[in-house]
């Protein structure tokens, strides 16, 4: 069965939205995007998704009631999710017996929390998790990343 999927992405600097388009071609899926209301400065974004805060985002897709499954995603800052994914992570609606998968890009290649942040906060609620994908910079850099997806995006076709 085809899997209709929803592909939630925050990205500053446009690397992680660069792979979710890949991967919406690769799904057919919808995008949406997360924007902060307000930007902070750097230190603030680090120190914000360091306490696992919330701050506001602009109105998106948070409602899962079209769709089978979700892939979140983000860049990692301070080693964890942007506190604006934090805030669109509790508004999402009707998630209850829907499939999950997260997805993270990243200047290094370290022990990032983010994906079990979003695992973790999701399940709880219900979601069932299938997968999850970190890209590096250097993996973005190479173009390693167009197979890194191929392999992700299988889970949520063979469904
Ligand atoms: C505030 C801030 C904090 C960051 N912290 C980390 C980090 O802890 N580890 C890491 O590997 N990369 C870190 N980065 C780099 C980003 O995760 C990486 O460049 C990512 O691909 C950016 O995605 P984007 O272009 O979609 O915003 C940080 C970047 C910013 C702006």
């Amino acid at each position: 069965m085809k899997l209709k999927v929803l592909i939630a992405c925050y990205s500053y600097s446009g690397n992680t939205l660069k792979v979710a388009k890949e991967l919406k071609e690769s799904l057919s899926a919808d995008l949406t995007k997360i924007e902060p209301v307000k930007d902070r400065f750097y230190l603030l974004k680090g120190w914000g998704a360091l306490r696992e805060q919330r701050a506001a985002i602009k109105p998106c897709t948070t409602d899962l009631h079209d769709y089978d499954a979700l892939v979140v995603c983000c860049p990692i800052w301070a080693g964890k999710s942007p506190a604006g994914l934090n805030q669109y992570l509790d508004e999402l609606q009707n998630v209850k017996g829907k499939k999950l998968g997260a997805f993270v890009t990243m200047g290094g290649n370290g022990n990032q929390k983010a994906t079990m942040q979003i695992r973790e906060a999701l399940s709880e609620r219900g979601m069932e998790f299938l997968g999850q994908m970190k890209i590096a910079s250097k993996d973005l850099k190479s173009g390693a990343y167009t197979e890194m997806v191929e392999t992700f995006a299988k889970k949520f076709q063979d469904s």
